[in-house]
């Protein structure tokens, strides 16, 4: 079709600006974080998450990644403070990884990536009344970037892992109910935040982005589960192993990138 796009050699992240050309723009994401040219800014208060009443619906492959989607018609999970002026909704979180034994975050820091990259995705529903609405505008999303490494298993990861054969194939749903993804977070919620974009196509340029400076560990056996995906419907004839379904980093084009303290 005609805006198809992928992480292939064709279709990847160097031939999306044909179709999008705001892949080209002033705030596109991922960035490379340098820690030491980040300004720490004191006014910034800490992330506070309200997901004790979240309501997870299910776990789908949509061709590019493995997405658990929330109820997100009130305010029943949110995230606020920090760079935030509104509280914002979630609406769903994905990963992004690598092939075996490659990296394969979004974000980079210092010029070095990790193993794969979860983020949190939210809209400000209290500016906007659609998800879509909120995509377009500059203060529109928030995202929770968090960094996975590999050592030991991580103890709750296995709710998603085990549901992964179940979505094996792009387009599959499946139901996916009373997942909280607080059990996802690492202890510190130390933070750094820019003003970015979307990084898969269409690519607003409508996420204040929140990295949370410190992964979460996970095995590299849970982390070749998402490896057993693949981007192909079940009716193709293909089967091509989702892996590398991460953008690299983009310019900063004069950005500032502030850190909690
Ligand atoms: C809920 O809708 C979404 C969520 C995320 C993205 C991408 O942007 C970031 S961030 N990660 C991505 O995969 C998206 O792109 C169209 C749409
Ligand atoms: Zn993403």
């Amino acid at each position: 079709t005609g805006n198809h796009w992928g992480y292939g050699k064709e279709d990847g992240p160097t031939a999306w600006h044909k179709n999008y050309p705001v892949a080209e723009g002033d705030r596109q994401s991922p960035i490379d974080i340098i820690p030491n040219q980040t300004s720490h800014d004191s006014s910034l208060g800490p992330i506070v998450l309200n997901y004790d009443h979240c309501t997870s619906i299910n776990i789908a492959n949509n061709g590019h990644s493995v997405v658990v989607e929330f109820e997100d018609s009130d305010d029943r999970s949110v995230i606020r403070g920090g760079p935030l002026d509104n509280p914002y909704r979630l609406k769903q979180f994905h990963f992004h990884w690598g092939g075996k034994g490659c990296h394969g975050s979004e974000h980079t820091v210092a010029g070095n990536s990790y193993a794969s990259e979860l983020h949190l995705v939210h809209w400000n529903a209290v500016k906007y009344k659609t998800f879509g609405e909120a995509a377009t505008a500059p203060d529109g999303l928030a995202v929770l970037g968090i960094f996975l490494e590999t050592g030991d298993e991580h103890r709750w990861l296995h709710m998603i892992t085990d549901a992964l054969y179940t979505v094996k194939f792009k387009g599959s749903v499946t139901d996916f109910k009373g997942f909280n993804p607080k059990c996802l977070l690492p202890s510190s919620l130390q933070y750094w935040t820019y003003l970015g974009s979307l990084t898969t196509p269409p690519l607003h340029e409508s996420v204040i982005w929140i990295v949370v400076k410190d992964p979460i560990v996970v095995s590299e056996k849970q982390l070749g589960k998402f490896r057993t995906l693949v981007f192909t419907g079940e009716e193709e004839d293909q089967r091509t192993r989702m892996e590398n379904n991460f953008r690299p980093p983009q310019l900063l084009k004069g950005r500032k990138v502030r850190s909690s303290n």
